[in-house]
């Protein structure tokens, strides 16, 4: 939106906001610019934006249109301001990100609201700030803050940006007047100074050591993805180039990475994240309908591991919290670490900290005694995975809770019709899968029962949000989306072994793609004994075993007892110090190759008649990373997700899959449902008795009908989503 009004002659206000058409906003700056430049009364030019909103950037989805190549016209315009002899003042309310912020350093001067926050979050999107923004921003502030921002998309509030030299002014009212102010009084002033493009990067005696050191960083913190690194690579051209070649570099970095799909998944992500917000059920309930209930006092149960990352995140949104414990001496165990973990949360946000309000002792109340929990609102049990000890505590809740208060469960796999069925109010039960560690990691499960209320839902969700997590409605079944989907992975880098790789051959091809941590890495830190005692519980292994069953099948289905040996052996991963690698004591976390696994796996495979084989990358990836998909598209047919973009949210937000990639289903998207159906087939056929590996008939049914795009795939669902 673009106006061009004479309020105070002989200042003239340019008001835009550009998050709809990029090229009309383009196009009436342009001619805005212009025609002040060429009106004798016209002394100054302002820009601000519209509603107390400078901009948040161009439109995300106009990218998808942008050829290789093209003139970034936004770029030409900015240029024009900045040539031009009227000054040209930027009146920053509310936000300017990415190319917005790029037009307030093409101006001559930069005032902003107090409360106004600036940032350039290309790199988030896979692309780095187009328009300038990567060579004009280190000659603002200089290469070490230009850094920081450009190849992390943070964003700073105005007080930040001020002292970092990025605007002149803060304001706490009249932005815009303040601006007109300005432009009135440095009016008939020489402008080359403030000309961002005449200016030299200020020379630093290590700016080597600065560039080469940012690139190994943001190399080993990016996984593959591109973007970083060429905004480290633009910056380092501002530094070694004339203002001129720096723009032409930062086009062909830009264009490079236009081209490279990571930006498509990337945005893709950004979309996908705001679609989970909007959930459905296969039952029809939906956000549009059901709201959700004002939460003020959560109690969580149970301060293990899970209870106490719970606990942390609930404090730092400043929500009224009682935790409980069973006994004296686990409650203190279990304060002390929630006080230890908000001190470090704290020390890392010292704004927050300093602030009197910051951990309100009021807020937080460790208990023993159930009846306290009368009066909250909402009840998060995070006691450990045992159907029978969840049902007791929520049969108790039911009675002792106030009729309002709704009762979630922090699980990973168990049923939540069953926990629901130990209260009389099973509309107010639901599941809430906290990952590991809680007060860091950004996704919730909140699985919705047979009987679960859409305001139940609603509200759990809201939650999530108020907590500064990611929610993602999903149905029940068992390990519900994310660790249903985990377990074809799993018990195919567990096959993967057995048939002759090492732990670190399958993690190095899973870290090389692009994962956090491999599978082996993952499963040591989150703690072996968990699957035992899951698969002690299904009768899998252990005490419920019938005799006779052979070691490595179940059923007719290929086992693998590799998992329960370490177990048995006492190796429980990282706590034990012993796993699928060895560690240099409990607790501790880097992961060494470790000579008496080797050696074990040799025995075991001697004891089975396997014929160790070399096994390459590619089939490592294809066979870890193809069954997950496929059971991905098994859920989708289910109703159990109500579309991929769910499934890739949890999954990159939950498990460590590469953003870069989109998530698994955008991933399977783009390799082509054809191959990954034909290469199900090939190892499916190969190994008749891993039924995970055989094609879903959803996938099946898509690639017959065509491969059509992502987008189209649930209108084909044997489940009809009610999104669609
Ligand atoms: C060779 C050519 C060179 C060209 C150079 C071009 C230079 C320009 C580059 C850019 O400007 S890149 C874009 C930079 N901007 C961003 O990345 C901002 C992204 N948005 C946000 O961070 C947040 O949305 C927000 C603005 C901080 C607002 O957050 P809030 O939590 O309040 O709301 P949301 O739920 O996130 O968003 C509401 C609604 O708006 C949609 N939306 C937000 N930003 C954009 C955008 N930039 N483009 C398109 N759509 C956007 C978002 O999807 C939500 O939509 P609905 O889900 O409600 O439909």
């Amino acid at each position: 939106v673009l106006n061009y009004a004479s309020v105070h002659p002989p200042v003239h206000l340019l008001r835009y906001t550009v998050v709809q058409d990029i090229s009309a906003v383009v196009r009436a700056l342009e001619q805005g610019v212009k025609k002040a430049d060429v009106d004798p009364a016209v002394k100054a030019v302002v820009i601000c934006g519209t509603n107390g909103t400078f901009s948040a950037g161009a439109d995300i989805r106009g990218f998808s249109s942008i050829q290789a190549g093209d003139r970034p016209s936004l770029a030409s315009v900015i240029d024009l301001i900045e040539r031009s002899e009227k000054p040209v003042v930027a009146a920053i309310e509310g936000m300017a990100l990415g190319g917005a912020l790029e037009v307030a350093l093409g101006c001559h001067y930069r005032v902003a609201h107090a409360q106004a926050w600036v940032g350039l979050p290309e790199v988030t999107l896979g692309l780095l700030p187009g328009a300038g923004g990567t060579q004009r921003l280190p000659r603002l502030i200089g290469v070490p803050a230009a850094l920081d921002l450009i190849t992390t998309g943070k964003h700073v509030l105005a007080a930040e940006a001020l002292k970092l030299g990025i605007i002149d002014e803060i304001m706490e009212e009249n932005t815009i007047d303040a601006a007109i102010h300005l432009a009135n009084k440095v009016s008939g002033q020489p402008l080359n100074s403030r000309r961002l493009s005449l200016k030299q990067v200020q020379s630093l005696p290590n700016m080597d050591a600065i560039l080469s050191e940012a690139l190994v960083k943001v190399k080993k913190q990016a996984r593959g993805c591109l973007s970083p690194e060429m905004c480290v690579q633009a910056v380092k051209a501002s530094v070694q180039l004339p203002f001129t070649e720096g723009i032409r570099k930062e086009r062909e970095l830009f264009n490079l990475l236009l081209s490279s799909g990571q930006a498509k998944a990337l945005q893709y992500v950004f979309f996908a994240q705001r679609a989970a917000q909007k959930w459905t059920t296969s039952s029809g309930a939906s956000w549009k309908t059901a709201s959700a209930q004002p939460i003020r006092k959560v109690a969580v149960i149970g301060l293990g591991t899970m209870g106490r990352g719970i606990v942390t995140s609930l404090v730092k949104a400043k929500m009224s919290v009682v935790a409980l414990e069973q006994d004296q001496k686990q409650l203190e165990v279990g304060a002390r670490a929630v006080t230890s973990l908000l001190e470090r949360e704290a020390s890392k946000m010292p704004w927050i900290g300093q602030r009197p309000d910051a951990c309100d002792p009021a807020l937080l109340q460790f208990t023993l005694d159930f009846s306290v929990l009368q009066d909250a609102d909402l009840v998060i049990e995070a006691v450990f995975e045992d159907m029978a000890l969840k049902k007791e505590i929520f049969h108790k809740l039911s009675a002792i809770c106030k009729p309002g208060s709704f009762l979630c469960t922090n699980t990973s796999a168990l049923d939540i019709d069953e926990i629901a069925s130990a209260t009389s109010r099973p509309h107010q039960v639901i599941g809430t899968h906290f990952f590991s560690p809680a007060h860091v990691m950004k996704l919730v499960e909140i699985i919705h029962g047979r009987h679960t209320s859409p305001i139940t839902i609603a509200t759990a969700m809201g939650l999530a949000k108020t907590i500064g997590k990611i929610g993602v409605v999903v149905g029940n079944c068992f390990g519900f989306v994310g660790n249903r989907m985990m377990a074809p992975y799993a018990e195919q880098a567990v096959f993967l072994l057995e048939e002759g790789c090492k732990p670190k051959e399958v993690d190095q091809a899973l870290e090389g793609f692009g994962f956090n941590l491999g599978p082996f890495r993952m499963l040591d830190l989150a703690g072996l004994d968990v699957g035992w005692r899951s698969r002690k519980g299904q009768g899998l292994t252990g005490p419920k075993l019938a005799p006779g069953t052979p070691a490595r099948l179940r059923g007719r289905r290929r086992y693998s007892p590799l998992p329960d040996l370490l177990c048995e052996n006492g190796r429980y991963g990282q706590k034990t110090g012993r796993g699928w690698y060895q560690y240099e004591k409990p607790g501790a976390r880097i992961a060494n190759p470790d000579p008496w696994l080797h050696n074990f796996l040799i025995r075991y495979r001697d004891a089975h008649h396997i014929k160790a084989r070399f096994i390459d990358e590619e089939e490592i990836l294809e066979r870890c990373l193809y069954t997950l998909i496929n059971e991905g598209f098994q859920i989708l047919d289910d109703g159990i997700a109500s579309d991929p973009e769910d499934i890739d949210v949890i999954y990159i937000y939950g498990y460590g899959w590469p953003k870069h990639r989109g998530g698994p289903m955008f991933y399977a998207s783009t390799i082509g449902l054809p191959r990954i159906l034909a290469k199900l087939q090939k190892y499916s056929e190969a190994h008749p008795d891993i039924p995970r590996m055989q094609p879903s008939a959803f996938l099946k049914k898509l690639v017959f009908l065509g491969n059509p795009p992502l987008k189209e795939w649930m209108s084909h669902a044997g489940h009809q989503s009610s999104k669609l």
